[in-house]
């Protein structure tokens, strides 16, 4: 089976090792030269991870005509960009292929779940289904190899199965899971919490706080994900709470940087100027943001993120009117 990893960003490379460590037929393509002739060359991808000494047999290329013989396509791209990278792939392909998503969050203009996106915009003929392969993960952990676990989410059990033969091994063990739209709620808004955790700890609040955080914020995503079909229990596996641990406890995550920096600058507008991560809970806020409002969901923490990041609302006063809110029973 040959597999292609769009994207040479930091997922992107932490994935294709995978795959070259468990000896696969694999290889990354990525738009940037510098990138690809580093991994080629150098056996490292020095802009995302400084000292990190790659598989040597890991192949990279800026030709997207591999895709054509390709069995498995992932796309390590940002949720900004799968859109456009399907249209380019749709036609290359010659076969049906499994497409396996990793990006976590939503189309920025008609709010589609990563799944939804690929479907829409790969040709049936092209495609035998959408795996989603996310869970608690940060790529500088997995591409030393350190103990990780994952899921394969897809609605064609036997297409999920692959890919969980295909990347696990010792330091990878990927389980299978069928309930789509939980999954890929979960890990999108998990972002968006993330960002609330670095705020927080910006401000200067400790781990009572993230406790509080993390226990309200899961709250929110099974409000939000069983008012669209998804399962409460997904939200108590690798894609809800196993996601929204690591996101907001670790200094790994760009969406909890991106929260610590606008927590401690008490403002969000240096970060705005500056950022050039991918921080995808800012575009998911928004997402949520309008999608709550829309269905009346109640979401408070994702409400106050969006009122930083939108609205120019002081962290600070973020952080008190939501310990301000009426009281009421936790169930
Ligand atoms: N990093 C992580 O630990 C994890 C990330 N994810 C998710 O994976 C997704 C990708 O993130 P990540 O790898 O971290 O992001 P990075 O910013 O590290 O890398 C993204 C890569 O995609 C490239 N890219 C952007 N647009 C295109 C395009 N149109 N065609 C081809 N390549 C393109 C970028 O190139 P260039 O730099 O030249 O713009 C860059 O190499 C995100 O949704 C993220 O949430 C999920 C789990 C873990
Ligand atoms: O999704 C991730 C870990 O599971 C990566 O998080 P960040 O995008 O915040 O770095």
């Amino acid at each position: 089976m040959k597999t292609v990893i769009v994207g040479s960003g930091s997922w992107g490379t932490a994935l294709a090792q995978v795959l070259q460590d468990n000896h696969q037929d694999v290889i990354l393509y990525g738009i940037e030269s510098s990138e690809i002739e580093d991994i080629n060359n150098n056996h490292k991808n020095s802009k995302y991870f400084n000292d990190v000494l790659l598989n040597p047999e890991l192949k990279a290329t800026l030709d997207l005509t591999v895709v054509q013989d390709a069995d498995i396509v992932l796309l390590a791209v940002p949720t900004i960009a799968i859109e456009s990278i399907c249209q380019q792939i749709d036609p290359l392909l010659s076969k049906k292929v499994i497409i396996v998503n990793v990006s976590k969050g939503f189309h920025p203009e008609t709010n589609e779940r990563m799944s939804e996106v690929i479907r829409r915009s790969i040709s049936p003929d092209h495609l035998s289904s959408v795996v989603s392969l996310i869970g608690p993960s940060h790529a500088e952990e997995v591409v030393i190899r350190l103990l990780t676990t994952i899921d394969a989410v897809s609605l064609k059990e036997e297409d999920s199965q692959t890919i969980q033969e295909l990347f696990s091994n010792q330091y990878l063990r990927i389980y299978t899971g069928d309930d789509e739209v939980g999954s890929e709620l979960g890990v999108a808004i998990k972002n968006v919490m993330a960002i609330a955790s670095g705020i927080l700890s910006g401000l200067g609040y400790q781990d009572n706080t993230r406790a509080a955080l993390i226990t309200r914020g899961l709250q929110e995503m099974i409000r939000y994900g069983t008012a669209f079909g998804g399962k409460e229990q997904t939200f108590m596996g690798l894609t809800g709470i196993g996601d929204l641990i690591v996101t907001c406890s670790s200094v790994h995550s760009r969406n909890f940087q991106a929260g610590y920096q606008i927590g401690k600058e008490n403002t969000v507008e240096n970060f705005l100027k500056n950022n050039k991560k991918t921080v995808e809970g800012v575009r998911t806020a928004k997402i949520v943001h309008r999608v709550a409002s829309q269905h009346g969901i109640e979401m408070p923490i994702c409400e106050e993120v969006y009122q930083i990041l939108f609205e120019g609302k002081e962290p600070k006063t973020c952080a008190s009117d939501l310990m301000l809110r009426e009281l009421k029973r936790e169930f």
